[in-house]
């Protein structure tokens, strides 16, 4: 099991809703995997606000004043930090990959749950539901999210095993499966210089993914690239500050429903997750194909 839901919004009219949207999906899913859960959202003005870089850092082991003072020294601008549950959202007005090496500096062994322009992503242990509520996700907004509910498979229930995996800038995977040949490629991977942090399988197609993209590759020419890399079983959703896809391996075992309308394109595991979403009666409904890449762009969404 594990459950997978992204909510894609065309119609900003609807971006003051997404937490609360989100949310519904999140915790429709919580049966399909109860041990752990993560979210990733783009573009809410207090988590990531406009115009500064943002990251997330998980179980600090500081108080939120500590760590901003920390950072602050290492910058030389003002960080401000804010708890939610046990994620702490970081921002400051530089880029995120220099607010990230400032952290990386300050607390060495930090989990970073993910970091971007736009990019809020928390992650805990615990019930999809409970976690939900402790980060105050119903009160969110933007134009983008992405929620995972976790049944482990491939490696410990820890807040390093949940997803998302967002290891590269403003991007994020979320996975239901299994990899068979992830210690195969996670050792090409490091021999081409890439870092881990955890045992996890999922965490490799994230890092997969990001090689890719940094090497100038298209999202959906990454995910083709992964599908011939890659053996097992996997629904996964791939997102981006400007991108929102959807690929299933050659036997797609694992479940997944896309539906979209004018206002939105939304995915989850089980139809029950979206049948609360604002017109879904009239929606387009569809089990994604094996091997096929579905991607939608913000480009598109405003030509
Ligand atoms: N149940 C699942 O889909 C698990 C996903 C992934 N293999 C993990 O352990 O995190």
């Amino acid at each position: 099991m594990c459950g997978i839901v992204g909510l894609h919004l065309r119609k900003p009219d609807l971006y003051p809703r997404l937490g609360a949207l989100l949310a519904g999906m999140l915790c429709e899913m919580e049966d399909r995997g109860a041990d752990s859960a993560g979210i990733a959202v783009y573009g809410d003005p207090t988590w990531s606000p406009a115009g500064r870089g943002a990251i997330s850092l998980i179980a600090v082991g500081a108080s939120t004043d500590e760590v901003a003072r920390a950072l602050a020294a290492e910058l030389g601008v003002d960080v401000s930090v804010q708890a939610r549950g046990t994620t702490y959202l970081v921002n400051a007005g530089v880029d995120s990959e220099e607010l990230l090496a400032a952290a990386r500096k300050a607390y060495p062994k930090v989990l970073v749950g993910g970091f971007g322009s736009d990019l809020a992503v928390l992650k805990g242990v615990g019930r999809p539901t409970a976690l939900a509520e402790a980060w105050g996700l119903a009160g969110a907004q933007g134009w983008q999210g992405v929620g995972h509910t976790r049944m482990a498979t491939e490696s410990a229930v820890t807040a390093g095993g949940a997803h998302p995996y967002a290891v590269g800038p403003d991007q994020c995977l979320v996975h239901n499966g299994s990899f068979s040949n992830h210690a195969t490629v996670r050792r090409e991977l490091i021999a081409a210089g890439v870092e881990f942090d955890s045992q996890n399988d999922t965490e490799v197609a994230a890092r997969f993914v990001a090689h890719q993209l940094a090497a100038g590759k298209e999202v959906d020419v990454a995910l083709k690239e992964l599908c011939t890399t890659f053996d097992g079983f996997y629904t996964l959703l791939v997102s981006h500050r400007d991108s929102f896809a959807v690929v299933r391996d050659a036997i797609a075992c694992k479940p997944a429903v896309i539906a979209e309308t004018d206002d939105w394109v939304a995915m989850a595991s089980e139809f029950r997750a979206l049948a609360h979403l604002p017109g879904i009666e009239a929606a387009r409904i569809w089990e994604p194909e094996p091997e096929v890449i579905y991607h939608w762009t913000r480009a598109e969404v405003s030509a």
